[in-house]
């Protein structure tokens, strides 16, 4: 394998500047529907707990929670089911737990992607049983074609999604194929020979 990063990708499907643009006009979303709106007399709702799925969605959460106009929390959940492979091993398992209290509060969980649904469907019931009063989903990538779970955000939870993706396995921006990759500032598909 050649040593140079960008040398790898054979194909680049969103660039820095598609990125910041979209993840600014995420952010511009969820200040407004979080915030409340400026000439109503009811109070703004509370401001939402931010809840980034490790470690895929440390880059977009970084960049997200910037663009965000409103006094948020942050908080981080780890689900495995991928290991070092590209197809999900099955029911993910929770691995690092919140430290914030979520109870009676509206979360963001935010993740890079959104492929069989498994982690998301897994986290929204954990969020649930620890008493969320609503789940809402920000996602940067959806890829609906591999869904083989659905699920719900929870209450008036809503579903925010960046772009939705071909049925590719990606790379970058957070995302990785066997722990590598993450640090590339755009999303592309590696050249065949990199999967091995
Ligand atoms: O919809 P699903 O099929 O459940 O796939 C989506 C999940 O898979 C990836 O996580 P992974 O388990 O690879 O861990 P990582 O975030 O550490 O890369 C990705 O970050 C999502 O969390
Ligand atoms: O396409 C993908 N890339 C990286 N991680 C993933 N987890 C699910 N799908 C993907």
């Amino acid at each position: 394998m050649a040593l140079k990063l960008h040398s790898h990708i054979e194909r680049v499907l969103w660039d820095q500047h598609q990125i910041s643009r979209r993840v600014s006009e995420l952010a511009s979303q969820i200040s407004a529907d979080f915030g409340g709106a400026a000439n109503s007399d009811s109070p703004p709702p509370p401001p939402p707990v931010l809840v980034g799925v490790a470690t895929g969605a440390f880059l977009f959460l970084a960049d997200l929670v910037r663009n965000i106009d409103l006094p948020i929390s942050v908080d981080f959940v780890r689900a495995d089911s991928y290991g070092s492979g590209t197809i999900s091993a099955g029911a993910p398992k929770l691995s690092l737990d919140l430290k914030v209290d979520v109870k009676g509060k509206h979360v963001i969980l935010v993740e890079d992607i959104v492929d069989t649904g498994r982690t998301l469907s897994c986290l929204i019931a954990h969020l649930e049983s620890k008493g969320a009063s609503s789940v809402s989903v920000c996602a940067f990538l959806d890829k609906p074609t591999r869904r083989k779970v659905h699920f719900q955000p929870l209450g008036q939870g809503k579903f925010y999604k960046g772009f939705e993706c071909p049925d590719y396995f990606v790379v970058g921006y957070g995302m990785d194929f066997a722990e590598l990759y993450r640090n590339l500032p755009y999303v592309g598909v590696l050249k065949p020979e990199c999967y091995k």
